[in-house]
């Protein structure tokens, strides 16, 4: 019987007399204490505590970022339409109270979260299960995103046939960003409340300070549901991440109204955003085993990020090549093509290998790699695509990053926001994921970081 070993600096037994198990889960430490039961683990009773350190700066970040960064996504839209494309540019460029408001900005976007909906709830595809929960449960999920992008491809075809003006999305762009911030806030302050009303086991570990504000804003309810309509898990996928194509697409059409034809920037940014999207659909059962889908509660931070960060500041390159065309050779074109090339073979293989080996170690693909032991009974890779950097999946997506901006020319630095934002966000996640693994495997963790030295670009960092 294995005793006292160490994990997340706690110590705890496994002895079937009774055990107390401190363990520092992202910040958070929690305290299961089971009482003298005998072998059978069901009949334990937890006792559940936690004190949390508070991320994203605490309070005063709680306060600051919700009104910094809707600010910066209408800053960067002025910016990327306007001739100077200058971010450094003082006074900074905002936009005029005209161009923040048009009545078909909110109609439209209403209209298009209420189609995914609607595309959410249609039975199409298969339904998967998430991982167990802390009250051992486990929650359904729609996997039906891929059909959803297919059948609004379809609608927007139809809509372009029939004239419909798709360019007029580059007029557009700010009012609809300033009802998708509006309808962030509104939507937040909803989950906030209704969380109140869910019971402890559905609150999420981090979200839960007491302090409103924080809570507010890292979010409280961890997959907060209308009946079986889970709204994290719809909104980190559908009316954000598909609205972001159809940004692109109009931003094309509106080249297409400019001047006659899309130019191959266009089309390369496009293309690969595209398929950045349809990857992430066609593979959304994995996004169950995500931080944000996992372990984030559902508040300000990822409600923002989902609906108005991500089309509005991942769609700039289309808007800014709208106002800056930019000429590319051929063999600049196949040279970007090919860095994303990599990236995307990168990213999708470590992701799949992860997911794979998370969801059968026996599937022949991985049951060859090398892996070691932790005190959860999980193991971890220490070779293939996770032997090569601690994450893999990140250094492949931050070299889409960089691909998706290149053709956009050297002239500007906002093209290159995306891959600035991405690198910064990147390593904070990887900070965070660092030390939610220290505290879930312990010293197995350090065997692992020991054998893996490098976190994301090899021999560098
Ligand atoms: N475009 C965008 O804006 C964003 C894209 N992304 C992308 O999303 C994808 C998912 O990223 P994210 O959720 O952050 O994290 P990961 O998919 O990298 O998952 C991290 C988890 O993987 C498991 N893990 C880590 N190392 C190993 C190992 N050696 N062997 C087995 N399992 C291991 C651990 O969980 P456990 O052991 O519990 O299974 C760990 O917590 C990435 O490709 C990322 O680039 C992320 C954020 C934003
Ligand atoms: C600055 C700010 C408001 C940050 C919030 C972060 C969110 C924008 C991102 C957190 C994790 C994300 C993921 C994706 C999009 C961005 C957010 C929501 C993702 C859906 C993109 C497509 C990928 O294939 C993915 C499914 C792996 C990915 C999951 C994480």
């Amino acid at each position: 019987m294995p005793t006292g070993r160490t994990v997340g600096g706690s110590t705890f037994r496994h002895r079937y007399g009774w055990t107390e198990q401190r363990l520092k889960y992202n910040k958070i430490t929690i305290t299961l204490k089971r009482t003298k039961m005998g072998p059978n683990k069901k009949a334990a009773k937890h006792r559940l505590s936690h004190e949390t350190e508070r991320e994203f700066g605490g309070t005063l970040g709680a306060v600051c970022i919700p009104i910094f960064l809707p600010l910066t996504v209408l800053f960067l839209i002025c910016v990327s339409q306007s001739p100077e494309a200058n971010v450094f540019q003082l006074p900074p460029r905002l936009p005029t109270t005209d161009q923040l408001w048009d009545p078909l900005a909110p109609m439209l976007l209403l209209g298009w979260i209420g189609l995914h909906a609607l595309l959410y709830m249609m039975p199409l595809g298969k339904v998967s299960e998430g991982l167990v929960l802390r009250n051992g449960t486990r929650l359904k999920y729609p996997i039906n995103g891929f059909h959803s992008l297919c059948i609004s491809a379809v609608l927007l075809m139809l809509l372009l046939a029939f004239g419909a003006p798709l360019g007029y999305l580059f007029e557009l762009l700010v009012p609809l960003a300033v009802s998708a911030i509006a309808v962030s806030f509104l939507f937040s302050i909803y989950l906030y409340v209704r969380s109140f009303w869910a019971p402890s086991h559905a609150l999420a570990l981090g979200g839960d300070t007491g302090n409103p504000l924080y809570d507010f804003f890292i979010g409280r309810e961890l997959n907060p549901r209308v009946g079986n309509f889970d709204l994290k898990y719809f909104c980190e996928l559908r009316p954000g991440l598909i609205g972001w194509v159809v940004i692109n697409l109009g931003m094309l059409m509106k080249e297409v109204e400019l001047r006659g034809s899309p130019s191959l920037s266009m089309i390369l940014v496009n293309c690969f955003q595209l398929l950045y999207v349809a990857d992430a659909l066609w593979n959304e059962e994995a996004v169950l085993t995500t931080m944000d889908i996992v372990h984030d509660g559902f508040g300000f931070m990822l409600v923002f990020g989902d609906l108005a960060w991500v089309p509005f500041t991942y769609s700039l390159q289309a808007s800014f090549l709208v106002v800056h065309p930019q000429t590319l050779s051929l063999l600049k074109a196949a040279v970007i093509v090919a860095l994303n090339g990599v990236g995307y073979y990168i990213f999708r293989r470590s992701n799949s290998q992860k997911n794979q080996f998370r969801r059968d170690p026996t599937h022949p693909s991985v049951s060859g790699l090398e892996t070691i032991a932790t005190a959860t009974g999980k193991r971890l890779l220490v070779s293939g695509w996770w032997g090569l950097v601690r994450h893999p999946n990140y250094l492949g997506d931050l070299l889409m990053a960089l691909a998706w901006s290149l053709p956009c020319g050297f002239s500007h630095v906002l093209p290159y926001f995306y891959v600035i934002y991405f690198t910064i966000l990147l390593i904070h996640r990887e900070a965070r994921d660092d030390r939610q693994c220290r505290a879930k495997y312990g010293l197995a963790w350090d065997t692992y970081c020991r054998r893996v030295p490098y976190r994301i670009f090899p021999y560098l960092y």
